[in-house]
């Protein structure tokens, strides 16, 4: 089987035998008009000056399905993108200016789907009026991921800023809630180590295949992965020539993890999870040990991934051989997943790595809003 493509939408779609999906804006198909005049998606980023707020500048640039019409920042306004971040400069938006982060003005530019790419707390400031006001929000925060409220104090140490919320949300993963994204209008996306963890975890629970309680997660993540916001502990210095673990052994996003493994396996999951910041940019790599149920084994484990991925355009199986490394996928919104058995312990070993604001964040989202606005959802992802 070769190459195939069709026009859809005003894109042109190419499929490869593996099912690896290339959409291209096109001019002369009749569709084109449709997504290049009237239907563009008008879309704001709140907090757009942050690192995931940069990320989805970059992504929603080359997006032909995007009007992007506005972007907020409380330190930045009436700035040009390309001052803000001179490498856009000269590309599609490098003179939009920022905006104040005010959901009135947010609301005026006539946005109608947003983003919001602001610290947790605050993103729920934001989300409460926006959804009131019938626009479609993607929360890259942790405020709505969280279904239970008690689970949210719990791990953040807070009352859940809006409940009511969190509960009409949809988890922004879309291998696994693709058709309820479609028709949210709140999507709280994963954080980028449960995306990590997730991932790999969750197509073997749901068919029973581990034992839940054997599960430990460790990762290493790059130091974008705490924000542009300057902190002592990831300065230069402090980060550089540097490996150490942190939130041992209770980090907040073992609430997600687990609710999310939980609902994989139909019973509540425990597992430990310990995270470790490394002096790199950007890059998120895990390893997860785990005993395999009885009677599983390898064999098991590859059919299990391939039912769940091989249709999966940004998963990229690398099987019983393969080695996920974050150089490969940095820049990219694929998560690399391989796997191994350890005949001397008799556990899995799994792997993954993906970027952590690319596919652990800005990606993901751009992916939800590809599946919400029903466009190929590797729309400025490939
Ligand atoms: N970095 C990562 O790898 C990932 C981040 N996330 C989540 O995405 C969100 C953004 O993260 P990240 O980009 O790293 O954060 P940054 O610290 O880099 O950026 C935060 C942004 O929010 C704005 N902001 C901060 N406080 C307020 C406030 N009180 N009111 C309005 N705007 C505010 C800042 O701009 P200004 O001060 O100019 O207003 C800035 O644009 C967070 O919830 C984070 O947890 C999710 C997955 C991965
Ligand atoms: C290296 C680093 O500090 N990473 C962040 C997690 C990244 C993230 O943004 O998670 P949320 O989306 O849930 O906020 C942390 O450990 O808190």
């Amino acid at each position: 089987m070769g190459w195939s493509s069709n026009c859809e939408d005003g894109f042109l779609i190419f499929k490869s035998p593996s099912y690896i999906f290339c959409a291209f804006p096109i001019f002369n198909c009749p569709a084109t008009r449709k997504v290049r005049g009237m239907n563009l998606e008008p879309v704001a980023v709140v907090g757009a000056s942050g690192y995931s707020g940069e990320e989805l500048v970059r992504l929603l640039s080359r997006h032909p399905g995007v009007d992007l019409v506005a972007l907020t920042s409380r330190q930045l306004a009436g700035q040009t993108v390309e001052t803000v971040f001179p490498k856009f400069a000269g590309l599609r938006y490098s003179q939009l200016a920022f905006i104040e982060s005010s959901v009135d003005k947010i609301v005026a530019t006539g946005a109608r789907t947003v983003f919001l790419a602001l610290p947790h707390g605050v993103a729920a400031e934001y989300a409460k009026p926006l959804v009131d006001a019938k626009l479609r929000v993607i929360d890259l925060s942790a405020d709505f991921r969280i279904k239970d409220a008690a689970v949210y104090q719990e791990f953040y140490g807070e009352a859940a800023h809006a409940p009511e919320l969190a509960a009409i949300s949809v988890y922004g993963l879309p291998e696994i809630y693709r058709e309820q994204i479609r028709n949210a209008q709140l999507v709280a996306s994963p954080g980028c180590y449960p995306t990590s963890a997730i991932v790999p975890l969750y197509p073997l629970l749901k068919r029973r295949m581990l034992k839940p309680e054997s599960i430990i997660i460790n990762s290493l993540s790059g130091v974008s992965g705490a924000g542009r916001t300057a902190k002592v502990d990831y300065l230069y210095v402090e980060c550089n020539e540097s490996v150490r673990a942190y939130s041992v052994p209770k980090h907040r996003h073992l609430a997600e993890i687990e609710q999310e493994l939980s609902n994989a396996y139909g019973e509540d999951v425990t597992v430990s999870f310990v995270p470790h910041l490394i002096p790199v940019n950007r890059g998120i790599a895990t390893t997860i040990h785990a005993t395999p149920a009885d009677g599983i084994g390898l064999a098991e484990i590859s059919q299990a991934y391939k039912e769940a991925y091989a249709n999966e355009p940004f998963v990229r199986l690398l099987g019983e051989k393969g080695t996920p490394d974050t150089k490969n996928v940095t820049f990219t919104n694929f998560i690399d997943v391989a796997w191994r058995h350890d005949p001397r312990t008799g556990r899995m070993v799994l792997l993954s790595a993906e970027d952590n604001l690319v596919k652990g964040a800005a990606g993901q989202a751009v992916q939800s809003l590809n599946v919400m606005c029903g466009w190929p959802e590797t729309t400025a992802l490939l």
